[in-house]
């Protein structure tokens, strides 16, 4: 699977001008690069978060999945689309939504994890579901940015035969190392391809770190990135993942009876 990922730099609170950016980056992904699949960051519609959500929340997540759907239609790829921030069931989710090269939805997936120190739990509802589905006959799990932390939930993907974890973030200076070192851990400890594709420039508040970075199963760094807005691209060969887990049998050596 050929997978880009496109680091952006989000404008702050402002929708039209995120989803324009967006249909120009991905007209440029598939022209230069001719990927199968392409993954968005975090809260790629208001950046990571504007305080009065009610003004552009994106009611019932319509116009992200009608503009996505259509993007996937119109180039022939799947596109695991970041997250948006969205306003359903009477409150907020920082949403996830992936489509097939149909344009159909195939997956939501609501974050579960919810970033403490910026007061995320206290303005977004938590989802309470794994992010797991397949594109192209591939097992794909997505985690949003925080979620990568909690290593017993990435673990639970591995263990339901994901094979391409992408991580769209907002993750910001002063943790860029964090970020890049747990990307580079949860593709080594799980034996399966990471991407990670986070945002760059800043908000009143944050600074976001880019570094967006794809992990072969080993830890090695198949496509990376500085701090510029770009698009980076690496072609993954998935009969990697059978190699390495044959070479380390991690998951014949587990003792899942002992972690108790
Ligand atoms: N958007 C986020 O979830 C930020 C996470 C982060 O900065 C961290 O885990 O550190």
């Amino acid at each position: 699977m050929k997978v880009s990922a496109i680091q952006m730099d989000v404008a702050f609170n402002d929708p039209d001008k995120n989803r324009d950016r967006i249909s120009k980056l991905i007209e440029e992904a598939v022209e230069s690069s001719k990927p199968g699949t392409i993954v968005l960051p975090e809260m790629w519609n208001v950046s990571f978060f504007p305080d009065n959500m009610s003004a552009t929340a994106d009611e019932e997540g319509h116009d992200t999945q009608s503009f996505l759907s259509k993007l996937a239609r119109k180039y022939q790829i799947n596109i695991v689309g970041g997250s948006v921030a969205v306003k359903k069931d009477g409150g907020y989710y920082n949403t996830s939504y992936s489509f097939d090269r149909e344009g159909t939805l195939v997956h939501a997936y609501d974050k579960v994890h919810l970033f403490s120190p910026a007061d995320e739990h206290t303005v977004f509802e938590s989802g309470n579901k794994l992010g797991i589905f397949e594109l192209d006959g591939v097992t794909i799990g997505v985690a949003t940015c925080y979620d990568l932390r909690f290593v017993e939930w990435i673990r639970m993907m591995a263990l339901k035969e994901v094979e391409i974890l992408f991580v769209p973030a907002a993750w910001p200076h002063p943790r860029s190392e964090v970020w890049q070192a747990l990307l580079k851990a949860r593709a080594i400890e799980n034996q399966f391809f990471v991407v990670g594709v986070n945002s760059v420039g800043k908000t009143d508040q944050l600074s976001f770190c880019g570094h967006s970075t794809i992990y072969d199963p080993l830890g090695q760094v198949l496509a990376g990135s500085g701090e510029d807005e770009l698009i980076l691209t690496a072609d993954l060969d998935l009969s990697q993942l059978r190699t390495v887990r044959d070479d380390i049998g991690v998951f014949r050596d587990r003792r899942p009876d002992l972690y108790k």
